[in-house]
C-alpha cells in the first residue's frame, strides 16, 4: 500500500538545514511520501541569509495543483511565506484541496541566524487568511508573542528567551481564539524545553530532555513537518505533537555541529540510521555519522 503523501509549502534553504530541505528529511523519517511547493528561494548558510527570491504567486498555486491532481495530498505543512502576496497565493492553493485536509502552519518569522523571513504585511495576512484554516499552528515562543500582538517582530533577542515570564498557556488561549483548531507553542527558546499544546479545552505540556550542546537550525521545520506527517498517518493532533517534539528533539541531539561556521543543522535522518544500526547490528555507534549506505554494506 502507498504511504500517505504530505505536501510542504515552504522556502528553500540552500544550506540544507531548514525549510524544504529539512521538511523532506522529516517526511522520510516519519515514513510518508514528501512533496513540495516552494514559496521562496533563500541564499542561506549556517551564519546568515544573503538573499531571498520569492516564487511568483501563480507558480506557487501551480505546484500545489500539480501534486493535488495526480498524487493527492493527505496533509499540508506550511513554512516560510515571506510576503503578503505569497500568503494570498497559498490561501488560493489551499482552496484546491478537500476541506478536510489537515493543515499545519509553522509561522516562520526569523531564522536562527537572525534574518527576517516574513514582512509585517505578510504577518497580518497570515492571521486573517491562514490561521482560521489551520488544524494545528506551531509557533515558537517569540512567534507566538508576535501573533498574539504582544510583541514587535524585531529579531533582537529571539535566540533565547530564558525562563519566560509569559504565561504560555494564556498565549496559547489567545492564539486559539484567532481560529486554528489546535495550538502548539514550541519550547526551544526557553530554559526548560516544554511544548504547550491547546485544543480549545485543555492545556497539555509536552516535556522532554534539553540538549544544549546539540545543533538546532531547522528544529522548527523538522517539528512541524513531523507533526503533519503523523496527522496524515492517522494520529490525533496531540499524538502528532508528541511525535514531533520527540523527533525534533532527537534531531537536535544528533545535530551536525561541525557543518558550517554558525548554527549547525539538525539531523533527523541520522537518528533513523542509528536506530536501524542498533537493531541490525545489536550496537549503537555513539559518535560516527553513518549513512544508509553504510548499514546496507555486506
Ligand atoms: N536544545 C534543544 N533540546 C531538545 N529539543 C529541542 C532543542 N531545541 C529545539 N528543540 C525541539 O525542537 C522543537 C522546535 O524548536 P524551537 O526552537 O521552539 O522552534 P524554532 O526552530 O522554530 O525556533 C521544540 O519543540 C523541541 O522539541
Ligand atoms: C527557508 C527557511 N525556512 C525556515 C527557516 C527557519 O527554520 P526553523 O526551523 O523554523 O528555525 P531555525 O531552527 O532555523 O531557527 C529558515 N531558516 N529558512
Amino acid at each position: 500500500m502507498a504511504p500517505p503523501a504530505v505536501l510542504s509549502i515552504a522556502g528553500s534553504d540552500s544550506g540544507g538545514g531548514a525549510g524544504i530541505q529539512a521538511d523532506l528529511k522529516a517526511f522520510a523519517y516519519a515514513g510518508v511520501h514528501g512533496m513540495t511547493a516552494i514559496t521562496a528561494l533563500t541564499a542561506q548558510n549556517t551564519v546568515g541569509v544573503t538573499g531571498i527570491h520569492p516564487v511568483p504567486a501563480a507558480f506557487i498555486v501551480e505546484q500545489v495543483r500539480a501534486v493535488h491532481e495526480d498524487i493527492g495530498v493527505d496533509a499540508v505543512k506550511i513554512g516560510m511565506l515571506g510576503t503578503a502576496a505569497t500568503v494570498r497565493a497559498v490561501s488560493r492553493a489551499l482552496d484546491l484541496l478537500p476541506p478536510t485536509t489537515p493543515i499545519v502552519i509553522d509561522p516562520v518569522m526569523v531564522s536562527e541566524s537572525g534574518a527576517v523571513l516574513l514582512d509585517d504585511e505578510a504577518r497580518q495576512a497570515i492571521v486573517t487568511e491562514l490561521l482560521p484554516r489551520a488544524t494545528v499552528i506551531t509557533p515558537n515562543l517569540p512567534e507566538a508573542r508576535v501573533l498574539a500582538g504582544s510583541h514587535q517582530s524585531e529579531p533582537a533577542s529571539w535566540a533565547h528567551t530564558g525562563d519566560a515570564s509569559d504565561d504560555v498557556a494564556d498565549l496559547a488561549t489567545t492564539l486559539h481564539a484567532l481560529g486554528p483548531a489546535h495550538v502548539v507553542i514550541t519550547g526551544g527558546h526557553r530554559d526548560e524545553i516544554v511544548d504547550v499544546f491547546y485544543d480549545g479545552i485543555e492545556i497539555h505540556t509536552l516535556t522532554g530532555e534539553r540538549f544544549p550542546d546539540g545543533a538546532a537550525h531547522g528544529s522548527g521545520c523538522t517539528h512541524s513537518s513531523t507533526l503533519a506527517a503523523h496527522l496524515a498517518l492517522g494520529a490525533t493532533p496531540l499524538e502528532a505533537a508528541q511525535a514531533a517534539r520527540s523527533a525534533a528533539s532527537r534531531a537536535v541531539q544528533h545535530g551536525l555541529r561541525d557543518i558550517g561556521k554558525g548554527a549547525g543543522p539538525v539531523d533527523v535522518l541520522n537518528v533513523a540510521v542509528r536506530a536501524l544500526t542498533a537493531r541490525q547490528l545489536g550496537a549503537t555507534d555513539p559518535k560516527g555519522h553513518l549513512s544508509a549506505r553504510d548499514i546496507m554494506r555486506p
